[in-house]
């Protein structure tokens, strides 16, 4: 790098923030990915002295091996489906934002956000921007992002952006996805926005993702125009035997079954990037349930992941995020 060059590193960077995901689709990598999310305390609460036990001792060994199979069935060349997802829309994101430095970084494995942190502070930057990749504020995403960046010690001073669930260009994005999908695939008698689940329990004790997934689904209701009886919105991905949010996706998807309806999209507008739980859990194992059922085709209605128009969305909230932050400080 010339001296020129280093004097003009940016002294301000973007930090996108996603969930994680294993580094090989093999036990003893799920193991590992899983252990250190699962003993998160903002994801399970119950106490440590119970958790660890049945946590170390039942579910990992039980749940790596099955959910290992999962990971390989959509494994792709550059890795796990949300790594590279996340990858290329921070690489989408960089040429929208070139007085910043972009970077990428995961709450859980690696890349790993506390590291990140020290890395950028110690290229010379002095303010971070974290977008955690969830629309959606919930304790168990964001929050924990937060309070690590918070916990983070030699950090750059950090703003974290709290969710984005009704911003417009992102709802835009999202409404043009789905309308380029129907134009592509056909269209469905129904559609059906499936959120990530979350407990019950901590809805009732104020987490604001439900409303904030209802509140989404509302604006993408409105920007395509869909009559009341077009529509459904559910939740996916129940872990453990507490109540979830509800209804389920796959109760639902089996009820529109029931009641005659042929062809169903499903679109997940709580994940930016397709992972896990959208490629296998919905576009495999949640289209088998509905032709199970006696549907002919649910057809998945990818995320945005590093589409232009998504890159477009972020880039304009993160420069929206960042005046906000100069005011403030002013
Ligand atoms: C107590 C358990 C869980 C809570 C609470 C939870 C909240 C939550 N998760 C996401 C987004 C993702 N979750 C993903 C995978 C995943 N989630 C849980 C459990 C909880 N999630 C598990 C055990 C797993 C792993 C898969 C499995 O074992 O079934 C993923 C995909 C990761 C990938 O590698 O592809 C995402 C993304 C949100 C948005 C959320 C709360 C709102
Ligand atoms: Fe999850
Ligand atoms: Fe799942």
């Amino acid at each position: 790098m010339t001296t020129s060059a280093a004097a003009a590193a940016p002294d301000t960077a973007v930090l996108l923030v996603n969930l994680g995901t294993p580094e090989a689709p093999t036990a003893p990598a799920v193991k590992r990915y899983l252990g250190e999310f699962l003993s998160d305390p903002f994801v399970v609460q119950i106490p440590k002295l119970l958790w660890w036990p049945l946590l170390y001792g039942v579910i990992l060994p039980l749940r790596s091996k099955r959910v290992a199979k999962k990971y390989a069935e959509i494994w792709m060349e550059g890795g796990s489906p949300l790594g590279v997802h996340t990858r290329r829309l921070a690489a989408a994101l960089q040429p929208r934002l070139p007085e910043f430095a972009v970077a990428h970084a995961m709450r859980y494995g690696e890349p790993a956000l506390p590291a990140r942190l020290r890395e950028l502070r110690a290229q010379g930057v002095r303010r971070v921007l974290v977008l955690p990749l969830y629309p959606q504020y919930s304790s168990t995403t964001t929050g924990t992002v937060a309070a690590l960046v918070e916990a983070t010690p030699g950090a750059p001073a950090a703003r974290v952006v709290r969710e984005y669930a009704t911003d417009p260009g992102w709802v835009s994005a999202v409404a043009d996805s789905i309308r380029a999908h129907w134009q592509a695939n056909g269209r469905g008698q129904r559609l059906l926005f499936s959120f990530h689940g979350l407990p019950q329990r901590l809805v009732d004790a104020g987490d604001p993702y439900q409303a904030q997934c209802e509140a989404s689904t509302a604006e993408l209701v409105r920007a395509l125009d869909l009559a009341p009886h077009e529509y459904l919105l559910a939740y996916q991905s129940r872990f453990g035997r507490e109540r979830w949010l509800g209804p389920a996706t796959d109760d639902t998807l089996r009820a529109l079954a029931g009641e005659g309806v042929r062809e169903v999209d499903v679109v997940c507008p709580g994940f930016a990037a397709d992972c896990l739980e959208t490629l296998e859990e919905i576009a495999m194992e949640n289209a088998a349930v509905f032709v199970e059922a006696g549907g002919r085709a649910m057809r998945y209605i990818p995320c945005l992941n590093d589409a232009p128009a998504h890159a477009d969305a972020l880039a304009a909230l993160v420069r929206r995020e960042l005046a906000a932050w100069r005011d403030a400080a002013a």
